[in-house]
């Protein structure tokens, strides 16, 4: 038997106490063990998350340089970059969806064209109709490329009763177009000039006065009302379109700038562009490549400097045009679009003659002439180009110009002309009797005899050299007769007389062996094609039509009238549309009032910017510009009004239109400064604000300054004065 003491064994342990003991229960390891776990993966998560977030930024930034570059890359192959914001906000169409809707865009469908666009009708599906306006593609450069890509992101991102809406686009391979909507009374320059199918409907003077106000609103909303302001850059009858309530809106976009953005300025007449458009044309077939380059003479300059007084001790050199050319000084240049911009040189009245010989010297310096005859022009371009058209400088040329324009009214007084009508025209009628301005214009000069003695020699050497070619009648007879009468200051200084002709001819040589003979050809297949143009534009509309027309447009061509629509023409290039630009070529808000002044006086008198008749009475009127001057210096009220529109047959409202030809007047002011506000202007044609006083060169007396206020129009309705004039 065991024993008690045995059998009384050991109290047992006593039970397990977490106060006596440390060893860790295993829900506090779980509890821990989870936490930390938690906190990894949440470290590791925020870790993760920020690096993507960083490589998502940084592909986002590399993205939009890749785009940034690769379109500036594409810019200079002519191709579109559709990644910006204003175009994503516009309908993208493709293009059979536009071909379906202009009926394969056929001719009936057209109903303007531009100078290098065609605009259709366009029906879509729901009956509603739009605007559609097809870049040729023939005609595609880089500079209405980037015309387009202006219009789709400035004028894309924009909205005011005032301008026409963008509303959409299409870009597939080589086709670019815009969808408008559509404007049923079309441009103002139909309803001036009776082009297209409205006729000789006039417009009346309420209208006309209504259409000045809806584009100075249109205007007052592009320069106040956007943020950094837009400047339209072409302002001009056909670009302001009417609606079914006659309201005008502004339309294209091609040339505007936004204010300040990188490209602002007037980078459309710089060199570099000069330079691309060169560098593209080497890409273009022969016929795009002369089409770009087309030789062309500008009458639209001559006219300026002919209607331009020889008061004053300026001096200036009448320009004609060759494209290719690019001669400082003398020649316009061509850049895409066909705007243009003349490098003719014109002394300003203040210093000017200085600088002016500056430019000449710098311009036939020996070393330069070593020089890329491209590059060098571009420095010129934009600068001193303009011509007199104030009255307030001689224009040497002027004369000579008047003579000059007579003969080439009456071809066959220019045989080469004549020849090349009669070898596009065969059947055309006869060429009209010598025209009288050439021996009226050259008698109309002080020293008269000797003029008429030029004149005879001139004459004969053109009878000599019948087989010479335009351009180089043009080149040995005119350049040189404008150097040899050039100004004062040119003929006191021989050495600069020769060395300007041997610039030019060493730029002429220079720049037709870099031009090839392509161009050469190109003008002589257009001579032998039936038709003989001085504007390629003109040139390549024609030829589009019907050939059968030619024998009408060959006699045509030979009017005066036919003169005065290529002399103005708004539709073909910037040669017309040079009328309507800001001798700056600054491009700011005051180049758009300097054109919208140039619009008041077209829309007022109903007559194109140049204006010439075969009547030599009429080519003192030739310059609405400067014969709006003229009528401002010989004073009077009156006077002023003798530019109102014949048509309307005195039904107007005198105050109204003495009102605009003054705000004209203020607005065509050679300082940009001086011209007014578009606010206001647009207070002004309200009549909540009084027109300022015209400049002192306006007053030939000078009238009191009493008489060159006009009355606001609301005080003269408190004085219940409603159809009174200043005087
Ligand atoms: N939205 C539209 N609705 C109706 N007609 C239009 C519209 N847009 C243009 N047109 C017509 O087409 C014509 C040509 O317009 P476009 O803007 O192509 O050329 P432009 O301004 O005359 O010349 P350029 O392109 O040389 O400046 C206009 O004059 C107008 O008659």
């Amino acid at each position: 038997m065991p024993s008690r003491a045995i059998l009384s064994s050991p109290p047992p342990p006593p039970p397990f106490s977490d106060h006596h003991h440390h060893i860790p229960r295993p829900s506090f390891l779980l509890k821990s063990r989870i936490l930390f776990l938690s906190l990894t993966i949440s470290a590791t998560a925020v870790i993760i998350f920020t690096i993507l977030c960083f490589l998502y930024h940084l592909s986002r930034s590399f993205l939009h340089h890749y785009h940034y570059f690769r379109s500036r890359r594409r810019a200079r192959t002519i191709p579109f970059d559709d990644s910006p914001l204003a175009a994503a906000k516009l309908k993208r169409f493709t293009y059979s969806d536009l071909k379906l809707a202009t009926n394969d865009f056929h001719d009936s469908s057209v109903i303007g064209r531009g100078g290098s666009a065609t605009v259709f009708r366009a029906i879509a599906r729901d009956g509603k109709l739009y605007a559609v306006k097809r870049l040729d593609s023939a005609a595609l450069t880089l500079n209405s490329e980037r015309e387009f890509q202006n219009e789709l992101h400035i004028l894309g991102g924009l909205k005011s009763p005032f301008l026409v809406t963008l509303l959409g686009y299409c870009v597939e391979k080589k086709h670019r177009l815009l969808v408008y909507e559509y404007m049923p009374n079309k441009s103002l320059q139909e309803w001036l000039f009776g082009e297209g199918n409205l006729g000789m409907e006039v417009l009346t003077w309420e209208r006309r006065f209504s259409v000045i106000a809806d584009v100075a609103r249109a205007l007052e909303f592009l320069h106040t009302g956007c943020d950094p302001p837009v400047i339209h850059g072409d302002v001009k009858p056909s670009n302001v379109l009417l609606d079914f309530d006659l309201r005008a809106k502004i339309s294209d976009f091609g040339l505007s700038r936004v204010k300040g953005e990188p490209g602002f300025g007037p980078d459309l007449f710089t060199s570099q562009d000069f330079g691309k458009s060169q560098e593209l044309s080497g890409n273009l077939t022969p016929l795009e490549s002369s089409a770009a380059n087309n030789e062309v003479v500008d009458f639209a300059l001559a006219l300026q400097a002919s209607s331009s007084s020889s008061k004053g001790g300026g001096y200036a050199v009448n320009g004609m045009k060759f494209n290719s050319v690019s001669y400082n000084g003398v020649f316009a240049v061509e850049t895409g679009k066909g705007k243009e911009v003349s490098a003719a040189a014109v002394a300003g009245e203040n210093g000017g003659d200085d600088e002016h010989s500056r430019e000449l010297n710098c311009s036939v310096d020996q070393e330069n002439q070593d020089q890329d005859p491209a590059e060098e022009s571009g420095k010129q371009w934009g600068k001193d180009w303009w011509w007199r058209q104030d009255g307030s400088g001689e224009l040497c040329s002027k004369d000579y110009v008047m003579e000059w324009i007579g003969s080439q009214i009456c071809p066959s007084t220019n045989p080469n002309w004549e020849d090349h009508a009669a070898a596009a025209t065969p059947d055309a009628p006869p060429p009209p009797p010598p025209s009288p301005p050439a021996t009226t214009a050259a008698a109309t000069r002080s020293d008269g005899l000797v003029e008429e003695e030029n004149f005879k020699v001139k004459k004969n050497k053109n009878k000599k050299n019948q087989n010479r070619t335009m351009k180089e009648w043009w080149r040995e007879e005119h350049l040189e007769e404008m150097c040899k009468k050039g100004s004062n200051k040119l003929k006191a200084n021989n050495h600069i007389q020769f060395k300007w002709k041997k610039g030019f001819k060493i730029h002429f040589h220079r720049r037709k062996k870099s031009m090839e003979k392509k161009q050469e050809h190109h003008f002589e297949t257009e001579l032998n094609g039936g038709e003989f143009s001085f504007r390629g534009a003109w040139r390549k509309k024609k030829m589009n039509r019907n050939t059968n027309q030619n024998a009408a447009n060959g006699s045509e061509m030979w009017s005066g009238d036919l003169f005065s629509r290529e002399l103005s023409s708004t539709t073909t290039s910037m040669r017309g549309t040079l009328c309507y630009v800001a001798p700056e070529y600054s491009g700011g808000e005051k180049s758009d009032i300097y054109s919208f002044g140039v619009l008041i006086l077209v829309i007022v008198s109903g007559r194109r910017p140049l204006h010439v008749l075969a009547s030599p009475m009429k080519l003192e009127k030739a310059n609405l510009v400067s014969w709006c001057r003229q009528l401002a210096q010989s004073g009077g009220l009156d006077n002023v009004l003798e530019l109102v529109d014949e048509r309307l047959k005195g039904e107007y409202d005198k105050e109204q239109a003495s009102l605009c030809i003054n705000l004209a007047l203020l607005c065509l002011q050679k300082m940009p400064e001086l011209r007014p506000d578009i606010g206001d202007i647009v207070r002004i044609l309200r009549g909540e604000m009084e027109v300022p006083p015209l400049p002192f060169e306006f007053s030939p007396s000078p009238p009191p300054p009493s008489k060159l206020f006009h009355k606001s129009r609301r005080k003269q309705r408190a004085n219940g004065d409603n159809n009174t004039s200043t005087e």
